[in-house]
């Protein structure tokens, strides 16, 4: 069944023509401008995390270039089997190599700490050097693609130093980026959806986040159209704290601040989750919605793009709820979870307390992870506490 989550495009509440940094004037659709260097705007900037925003797109974007290659590449290739993860392995070595660098170079003057899901322990071993090889080809292709840096060659050894960047164990204190180089990578193999997450941490709260998604489409997808073989693909989403969210494409487009859908309207909600059932109990999903009135069939996406095409009102609601003993891993959600908030939604676990990102690399929380607008957050609570109790009195 054809189904399109949403009728209308994602709501535009003002939109930057030129790029945002280099702007001078702050324009919105009806071109009235307020100066950059007005006190309002310097107040706003002063809290913005406005280099650490620029560092983290320019880094993300970059990621998410060498991670296109390898999967066109995946793709188009007769030879490699799908099984086959050696593909998948070299894009998020590659594009955690490539975030670490872009940061660590872009923002010289501060301490780097960096929390990120790969680790360089394979490559280090001899049946690794020929994977080690490919990333470093793949990373200063990608760089050398970027004027920047043109004059900058990574060597193996810097690549290795450059993953094991992303090993702290972040905390309650200071600053921490937050990096899943490539969340989806079931999605990533298949051809589907993928993201390069990227968050920052300051004093245990997410304060900023960054969302490329290489595959998802420009205009609202639905259950059916999440691959938009007609329209153009390449989404960018970022937010800091206090300042909305904001979507343009890889590309470099128009930039569009884009918010949370505002229905009360259970029945009218759609939801994601997950495409892989091994990594949320769709069962259950299916008993909450059931409960809710939800009407469409669930959307069933790979990654944090779920976040983002949340943020921008494709859909009002995203329920993930892992198998038992499952820890979720902070770089995750923490960059998705800023991006639906400031767009006006709401992330919580079933009981209804926000995640808490302060206590290393898990995410300790209570049943799973459920998203969804301020009016809808009641019903959907009271939803997932009763399926909640529903299955416990059934496996008693
Ligand atoms: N058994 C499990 N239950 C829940 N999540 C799991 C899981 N096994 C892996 N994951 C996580 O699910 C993420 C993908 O989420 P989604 O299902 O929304 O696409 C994976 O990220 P990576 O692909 O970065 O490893 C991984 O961290
Ligand atoms: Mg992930
Ligand atoms: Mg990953
Ligand atoms: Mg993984």
């Amino acid at each position: 069944m054809a189904i399109n989550l949403l009728k209308t495009a994602p709501k535009v509440q003002s939109s930057i023509t030129s790029k945002p940094s280099a702007s001078l004037f702050f324009t919105t659709r009806r071109s009235f401008s307020v100066p950059l260097y007005s006190p309002l705007a310097l107040a706003v900037s002063s809290m913005s995390y406005e280099k650490e925003l620029a560092a983290a797109k320019k880094a993300a974007s970059l990621a998410a270039r060498l991670c296109q290659k390898v999967q066109k590449a995946l793709l188009q290739s007769d030879v490699q089997s799908k099984s086959d993860r050696s593909p998948v392995t070299v894009a998020d070595y590659g594009s955690q190599a490539l975030v670490s660098f872009v940061l660590e170079r872009e923002l010289p003057s501060v301490p780097f700490s960096m929390v990120a899901e790969e680790d360089s322990g394979d490559l280090r071993k001899e049946s690794g050097q020929e994977t080690l090889h490919r990333i470093t080809e793949l990373v200063n292709e990608t760089l050398s693609s970027e004027g920047s840096y043109s004059a900058s060659t990574l060597t193996a050894e810097d690549v290795l130093r450059a993953i094991d960047n992303g090993k702290s164990e972040g905390g309650p204190t200071g600053r921490h980026w937050v990096l899943d180089p490539i969340d989806g990578t079931k999605g990533f193999l298949r051809g589907d959806q993928y993201a390069t997450a990227l968050a920052l941490l300051d004093d245990g709260k997410v304060v900023l986040g960054v969302l490329a998604c290489p595959n998802l489409p420009l205009e609202p997808i639905g259950s059916s159209n999440q691959h938009s073989p007609l329209g153009d693909v390449g989404c960018l989403f970022f937010s800091t704290v206090g300042a909305g969210t904001y979507m343009q494409s890889l590309a470099g487009s128009t930039l569009t601040k884009v918010s949370v859908s505002t229905t009360e309207n259970s029945e009218e909600a759609s939801f994601f989750e997950s495409y892989e059932a091994a990594h949320s109990l769709h069962d259950l999903t299916s008993s909450i919605a059931q409960k809710l009135g939800v009407k469409a069939p669930p959307v069933r996406i790979d990654s944090q793009a779920k976040y983002g095409a949340l943020s921008r009102g494709d859909g009002a609601i995203y329920l993930r709820f892992p198998h038992k003993g499952y820890r979720e891993k902070i770089w995750d959600h923490a960059a998705g979870c800023i991006v639906v908030r400031e767009a006006g939604g709401v992330v919580t676990d079933a009981a209804g307390n926000a995640l808490d990102f302060s206590r290393g690399r898990y995410l300790d929380l209570h049943e799973g992870i459920i998203v969804t607008n301020q009016r809808l957050m009641p019903s959907l609570l009271k939803a997932v506490q009763e399926a909640l109790q529903q299955r416990t009195s059934s496996t008693l």
